[in-house]
């Protein structure tokens, strides 16, 4: 388990919150690039494959090599919960937090339940894995969301207008003339974010939707997934949502930089890949971020 095994509990500084660490993790690294961490046991290196903390000893390599290229990291809890493998998880959460306190963890759970049990769900993505934001699902309304607004420090970032082709089933209703992803955005910007701790997911495949939903929030901060294995432009991504500083977003690649070898039947140079991978997407998104506005 290498570095992981002497962990000692440490959890996110509470006078320090989500968004200000993301802030600084933006202008620190100069970096929008958000790294996924969707570990898939039959796409590991086969080297790692049978050892029983796999997914921990893949994170941390992948962690290491692109860390310096990242403004956030975003496991996604159901690549871990399949596997059994929430300890190696929680290991990954400790690792993050002792080597790159400045990078905010972004838990990817979308959860979404009564208020009783989404206390549980906010216990679980703040305290369990200390994360510093959890993706949470609006469709059950404000008192499903308020348990983790009660994290004042932490953040909850709805979902808006997904990158699936599906999202469009309901986020596309029009409501009034309006579409029902319009609505999520405006209820979260003017009333979900009273403690300024809200951002939104917005999908990198849908840019003209993206700069319909920064044109509503402002500053907001906006998740967005969608760039690399499920082939958004990041020009068009870029330019629809960056802020007036160029800014704004944690644009999200997992599956293009974590599988980045190109001889995955070895793939011993796996990290190495991811890094290149990495650094050139940082770099790509980096370009169209100048002459903000
Ligand atoms: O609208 C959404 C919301 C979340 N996701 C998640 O982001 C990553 C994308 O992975 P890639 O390999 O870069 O496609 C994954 O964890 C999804 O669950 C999303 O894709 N779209």
């Amino acid at each position: 388990m290498g570095r992981a095994t002497m962990r000692a509990l440490t959890l996110p500084d509470p006078v320090v919150t989500f968004i200000k660490k993301l802030n600084e993790a933006w202008h620190t690294n100069d970096s929008l690039l958000c790294v996924g961490l969707d570990p898939d046991l039959n796409k590991l290196p086969v080297h790692l494959r049978n050892q029983p903390d796999a997914i921990l000893q893949f994170c941390i390599a992948i962690i290491d090599a692109t860390a310096a290229s990242a403004c956030a990291f975003k496991p996604q809890i159901a690549y871990f919960a399949a596997l059994r493998a929430e300890d190696q998880l929680e290991a990954i959460c400790e690792y993050l937090r002792a080597h790159y306190p400045h990078l905010p963890i972004v838990l990817d759970a979308k959860r979404g339940d009564i208020g009783a049990t989404a206390e549980q769900y906010a216990r679980e993505a703040f305290e369990r894995y200390g994360a510093d934001a959890v993706t949470v699902n609006p469709y059950m309304g404000h008192d499903s969301i308020a348990p983790y607004l009660e994290w004042k420090d932490r953040g909850a970032i709805v979902l808006c207008r997904t990158s699936n082709p599906g999202g469009s089933d309901l986020q596309f209703m029009q409501i009034d003339g309006t579409p029902l992803y319009q609505h999520v955005a405006r209820l979260v910007a003017e009333k979900w974010n009273s403690n300024g701790q809200c951002g939104l997911v917005v999908g990198a495949t849908f840019p003209h939707e993206l700069a319909q939903v920064r044109a509503i929030v402002g500053n907001m901060p906006l998740l967005v997934p969608g760039i690399g294995a499920q082939g958004g432009d990041v020009q068009a991504t870029v330019t629809a949502g960056k802020t007036a500083d160029g800014s704004g977003m944690m644009i999200n690649s997992s599956r293009a930089i974590l599988y980045a070898t190109p001889d995955p039947a070895t793939g011993e140079d796996f990290a190495q890949a991811a890094q290149r991978v990495a650094l050139a997407t940082r770099d790509e998104i980096n370009r169209y971020r100048a002459g903000a506005g």
